[in-house]
């Protein structure tokens, strides 16, 4: 069974229903991921690795996570910090903001904690590990450097590893500093899966084939762009391998997790060998239904109804 790691952090999610009412559950956008490729390739081992706390939501996260069958053997346990949290706001068209209270979250701290009492991830040879500009955002340089150095020594042994930019701005001192770590991120991945909203705010880049042209400084094998209303793209080096055209959900309601669903879809499907068109199109339909229900996961009954993951 092959393995599939995602680094990063998951938080508790809440989502408004009142004044004093809130809809609670966990998300983070490499845990979102992990779960839309767990529920669309049962036969994959899928992990997080990242730190939680000792307090009651921490435990009741995990709890969650052993439901959604993501295993916890990568997970570290501190008491000295606890779980972040954050709050979803839509506005009208369904686009999504956050508030997050993290910075005493347990994650913030996982390279430092793992470097104290360093275990061994579970990695072989073909299995896929895959991080994002957040799990970058939320540590501090010296643990951005950590993680990277762990992320090359894993694609020494012959892992996959695969990155989602995500921007969150507020996570950067500035677009340099945030350019300077995606760029690095970028030179150690096999797969990016870039947004075009992101590389515009971060380069000025307005087509795909500007970020494809831009990607050529790197030893990229394949990079899935997401850009819009201009649809979505797969591009080994420069080929344009897979693409398939923007078509609007028939409602949104709220955007949350849009991108995580699609990226963990398309890259369990990557690595249960469907093609980059197959792997495109079911990320897509995926995506398309998130969009449609408040917060990041979707209630596992109407996932299950779309009749979309592959035989066990
Ligand atoms: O914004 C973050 O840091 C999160 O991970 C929260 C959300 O689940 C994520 O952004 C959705 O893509």
């Amino acid at each position: 069974m092959s393995t599939l790691v995602a680094i990063g952090e998951c938080m508790v999610e809440l989502v408004p229903t009142g004044i004093s009412e809130c809809k609670q559950s966990f998300a983070g956008d490499t845990y979102n991921a992990l779960v839309y490729a767990k529920r669309f390739a049962n036969t994959l081992n899928c992990a997080l690795f990242t730190a939680v706390g000792s307090d009651v939501l921490s435990a009741n996260m995990l709890k969650c996570w052993q439901q959604e069958g993501i295993s916890t053997q990568n997970v570290i346990t501190t008491s000295d910090y606890n779980v972040g949290i954050y709050a979803i706001s839509t506005d009208a068209d369904g686009e999504r903001s956050f508030d997050y209270w993290r910075n005493q979250s347990a994650a913030k701290h996982m390279m430092s904690l793992y470097s104290q009492k360093p275990f061994n991830l579970g990695l072989k040879e073909s299995d896929w590990v895959f991080f994002s500009g957040i799990s970058l955002g939320i540590l501090d340089d010296e643990s951005k450097q950590s993680l990277l150095t762990l992320l090359a020594d894993f694609k020494k042994q012959g892992c996959t590893i695969a990155f989602d930019p995500n921007y969150r701005a507020r996570m950067w001192q500035s677009k340099s500093h945030a350019i300077e770590w995606l760029e690095r991120a970028y030179a150690l991945s096999n797969v990016v899966l870039p947004g075009l909203d992101d590389h515009r705010v971060l380069f000025g880049h307005s087509s795909s084939a500007e970020i494809v042209k831009y990607c050529t400084q790197f030893d990229i094998d394949e990079i899935v762009i997401k850009a819009g209303s201009a649809g979505m793209q797969v591009y080994c080096k420069d080929d344009l391998k897979a693409s398939c055209p923007f078509t609007p959900a028939a409602k949104q309601v709220d955007s949350t997790a849009a991108g995580d669903s699609f990226a963990g879809t398309y890259l369990a499907a990557r690595m249960c060998a469907q093609n980059p068109q197959n792997a495109l199109e079911m990320a897509d339909s995926v995506a398309s239904q998130v969009v449609q229900h408040q917060g990041a996961i979707l209630p596992l009954d109407v996932y299950q109804s779309l009749n979309i993951s592959l035989g066990k």
